[in-house]
């Protein structure tokens, strides 16, 4: 009997214990930085030549490893793999498939902290954001093998006398799976298991930032009991791998979560039926947001602050549920913004290998230019009131930036930043506010901050994003207890931690059978 399922509670750090535990996490990650890993391709390493060298954002110097690039040839070699391997596994029991997930929790638990502070080395992750990735990881394992376990005998239908109807799931076959390196631990982790707990045999192919942490995750499902050629570990560049394994016709599906410029590619160029393709590719894309926190006159502002800051800043502002817009009413708008510039002045910032740093770098080079690129915007098109400044010396470092009096239509208020950046915009009154809200093209998540019931209620039917929050910030979904994943431009809303998950990754059949 499994015990209901409950997430993973968050590490509180102010106890020496657990301080401990984290930086003997740093100690064991710090004595493998530098190595080298392989592909893995039916459980056999393969090193290439040609490596992703994957760097601690924080210290551009320190080389956290480096890691193997599939080629074409290797892509091809580890689809056929997969292609042959799903022939045995859609035939393993779902309740074995699930254990080996329960199994894979247990361990990552075991080395919770281990896992912790490699997300702080690969990729610049404050300690409690760490905490948060590791916790969402062992959450989806957890939830997703709960979930196979109701859905393995299928779903009751109907039978007339004489008839006996079943409906029941089966698995699609090859999925590839595209990861992106904001939450190298979880969504890599996540898409992967659901994928084979479902009964599908991947091809894993995380973002070139962050592939040690991915290295280490397919250890432990080895450890944990996985098959080889179950999980295929295929790095590699996106225009060249990601291509081919997208066009390929034995890939049965894709799941992809990252950028709306990426995910369009991969939506279009698996619509086309390729020679030897006998089905229509499923695609699973979740993309970018353009997240706000609206503020009405009636409400506490100093959770409305709070919310704004904690919401535009946390990890860099590197989610897609970052809140990049504040959107208050004009009556509070000086209030909030005030206090918003206050609390975002006692943020520390720095290598979060300190317990004390609140904000980390951003990802690399390219975010660092792009952040600051949209920085120079903002002072066109508001006014910078903190921040604004970035030291890319030693390592990509970006002061959190606020922009206030931004215009509705401004560019700071519709294209995805995805840095320490947030625009203010004062709206007339709350369904001002709601308009401007949803004057995107992406619709992932949002808050509203107002104790006036008549506008929550308002909102809820009105407010279009995947997510919306009354009275909280706009990130942190946990698996399980708020399907995560967005309308428009934001994916293919698919809801990743919810229970229709596991469904996109299989096929109904329906018997009927004459007694
Ligand atoms: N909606 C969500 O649940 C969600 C969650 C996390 C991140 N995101 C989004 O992800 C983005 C940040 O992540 P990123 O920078 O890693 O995104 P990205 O699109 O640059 O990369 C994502 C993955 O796609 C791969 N890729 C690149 N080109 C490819 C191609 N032609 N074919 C196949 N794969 C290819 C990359 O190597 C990487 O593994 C942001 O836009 C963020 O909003 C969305
Ligand atoms: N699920 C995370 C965001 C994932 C994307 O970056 C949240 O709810 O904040």
């Amino acid at each position: 009997m499994v015990v209901p399922y409950k997430h993973e509670p968050f590490t509180n750090y102010g106890s020496q214990e657990n301080q401990d535990l984290y930086k003997a996490g740093l100690e064991t990650v710090s004595s493998y930085l530098g190595e080298k890993y392989p592909l893995i391709i039916g459980g056999e390493r393969i090193f290439t030549e040609d490596q992703i060298v994957s760097v601690n954002p924080s210290n551009h110097k320190e080389v956290i490893g480096s890691v193997s690039k599939a080629s074409r040839e290797l892509a091809e070699k580890a689809m056929q793999v997969a292609d042959t391997t799903f022939n045995t596994w859609k035939k393993v029991k779902a309740e074995v498939r699930a254990d080996i997930l329960f199994r894979a929790a247990a361990i990552i638990r075991r080395r919770k902290e281990e896992f912790s502070a490699l997300l702080t080395k690969e990729a610049g992750k404050p300690w409690n954001e760490a905490d948060a990735d590791t916790a969402e990881a062992i959450d989806f394992l957890e939830f997703y093998a709960r979930q196979m376990l109701s859905l393995k005998d299928g779903i009751k239908v109907e039978s007339r006398p004489g008839e006996y109807n079943r409906f029941n799931y089966i698995p699609l076959g090859v999925g590839v799976v595209i990861s992106p390196w904001n939450f190298p631990f979880a969504i890599m982790a996540g898409t992967t298991v659901a994928a084979v707990v479902t009964g599908n045999t991947v091809l894993l192919k995380p973002a070139s930032t962050t592939p040690v942490v991915a290295y280490k995750f397919i250890e432990v499902l080895e450890e944990a009991g996985l098959p080889a050629g179950v999980v295929n570990f295929v790095p590699g560049s996106g225009a060249e791998v990601g291509d081919y394994l997208v066009d390929h016709p034995r890939t049965r599906f894709i799941s992809f979560t990252g950028s709306k410029d990426v995910g369009l590619r991969i939506y279009e160029r698996a619509s086309k039926v390729n020679p030897g393709q006998i089905w229509l590719k499923r695609v699973i894309a979740e993309m970018g947001g353009k997240d706000t926190i609206v503020v009405d006159k009636e409400a506490d502002l100093e959770l409305a602050a709070k919310s704004i800051v904690a919401s535009a800043f946390g990890f860099s502002g590197q989610k897609c549920s970052a809140c990049s817009r504040a959107v208050i009413h004009q009556d509070v708008y000086d209030q909030v913004l005030a206090r918003s510039i206050e609390l975002t002045n006692e943020l520390t910032i720095g290598n979060p290998e300190e317990r004390t740093i609140n904000m980390g770098p951003v990802n690399d080079q390219a975010a660092f230019n792009k952040v600051m690129s949209y920085v120079a915007i903002g002072r066109e098109e508001g006014r910078v009131v903190t921040g604004g400044e970035g030291d890319d010396s030693t390592g990509w470092f970006i002061k959190p930036t606020i922009v206030a009096d931004v215009a509705e239509d401004a560019r700071l208020m519709k294209e995805e930043i995805f840095g320490p950046v947030v625009a203010f915009c004062k709206a007339n009154d709350f369904d001002h506010a709601l308009e401007i809200a949803n004057n995107t093209e992406y619709g992932l998540t949002g808050a509203v901050i107002t104790n006036n019931r008549a506008n929550i209620e308002k909102a809820r039917e009105e407010f279009h994003v995947g997510n919306l929050y009354f009275n909280r910030g706009c990130t942190g979904a946990i698996v399980g207890y708020q399907p995560f994943g967005g309308f428009n431009m934001s994916g293919t809303d698919s809801k990743a931690g919810g229970p229709d998950y596991l469904v996109l990754h299989m096929q109904g059949k329906t018997t009927s059978e004459m007694l």
